[in-house]
């Protein structure tokens, strides 16, 4: 699969697209009428409860990290052969999770989404793969590096206060995480489409996280969140991250927070970009519902399981449009 974006530049008549990005029915699903009501929350507010004075100087650090976005945007202005370097492709044919493409086509059945994506391991640092981190723009690699050591206190910021609204003691979910939690980035590129009504930048899903960090485009909306049966539309605000939660914290609440499904719909004259840093605990240790959380009146709604196993599941239940959560209920 050529990337979307080359797609776009060349080989699409202006009207069409080519069938395998078809994911619905013209006219199938009615469009989200209604902007979904989502808190907005003052990260300087919270940090100030916990620590006197390092409210200035977190907002500030925050402000930096999200001045970054013109610096993100650049990596997919890059002419082809430079984001051919960072390749997801080994030997041009084998996939592999990281690096810039597409996502895995596993059958010919698949319904493609309308985006490309650069993928990167960003914890355990020891584990990050340089070779696919672009070097251009220049300051890239800092800037990212920089941009999740933000996105890391703002989790660790919110760990302790998810426990405490669950009666859990304020450790509870730090402690879940281990010592080699692992935070990927994924840089989302959405080219203009000529068919929005036929086609996704990304199928619904929920996200396979703890929860993740989304900083997404101020001047083009598209992320639509599913609630009762309905789509709203986010809203988008300038100067703000988007915390969604994922399934990991759904199964450890015993389903009290949930992991809501989302999309991404296309946008026929914008181009849209968006930036998630995904944060799940270590691949291997289990996640189960927190025991405090469990009782015969309120029984384990999901089972144990091992972190790796849910991910790999996740993986291959999304290119089929399903939920690997729904696997693990009882
Ligand atoms: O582009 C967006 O706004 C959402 C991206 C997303 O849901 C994802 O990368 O999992
Ligand atoms: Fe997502």
């Amino acid at each position: 699969m050529l990337p979307v974006q080359e797609l776009v530049s060349g080989h699409v008549a202006s009207d069409d697209v080519p069938t395998r990005f078809v994911a619905r029915a013209h006219a199938d699903d009615a469009p989200a009428t209604a902007a979904a009501p989502v808190p907005v929350i003052d990260l300087g507010r919270l940090c100030r409860q916990d620590v006197a004075g390092a409210d200035d100087d977190e907002a500030a650090k925050l402000r930096l990290a999200l001045e970054s976005w013109g610096l993100f945007l650049g990596v997919f202005g890059q002419p082809p052969e430079v984001k051919q370097k960072l390749t997801n492709l080994v030997d041009g044919k084998d996939f592999q999770l990281e690096g810039y493409g597409n996502d895995r086509v596993r059958s010919e059945d698949q319904v493609l989404d309308w985006c490309d994506r650069l993928y990167l391991k960003v914890e355990p640092e020891d584990d990050r793969n340089l070779a696919l981190w672009p070097t251009h723009p220049d300051r890239f690699r800092d800037v990212l590096h920089k941009f999740a050591e933000e996105c890391t206190s703002v989790r660790d910021r919110l760990l302790p206060e998810m426990a405490k609204a669950l009666g859990l003691h304020d450790d509870y979910f730090s402690n879940q995480f281990g010592d080699k939690a692992d935070t990927y980035a994924r840089f989302n590129y959405y080219p203009p489409c000529p068919r929005p009504d036929l086609v996704f930048g990304l199928k619904p899903h929920s996200d396979g996280t703890f929860i993740s960090v989304l900083m997404v485009d101020n001047n083009v909306g598209g992320l639509q969140v599913l609630r009762d049966g309905v789509w709203y539309d986010v809203p988008t605000r300038p100067h703000t991250l988007l915390i969604n939660l994922g399934d990991q914290i759904e199964i450890m609440s015993n389903g009290i927070f949930k992991s809501p499904v989302h999309r991404v719909v296309t946008n026929a004259e914008k181009e849209r970009l968006s930036v998630a840093l995904f944060f799940s605990v270590d691949p291997e240790r289990h996640m189960e519902p927190a025991p405090q959380l469990v009782d015969e009146n309120q029984p384990a709604l999901y089972r144990k399981v091992k972190t790796k196993d849910y991910i790999a599941g996740l993986f291959q239940y999304f290119s089929q449009g399903r939920r690997v959560i729904d696997t693990v209920r009882i």
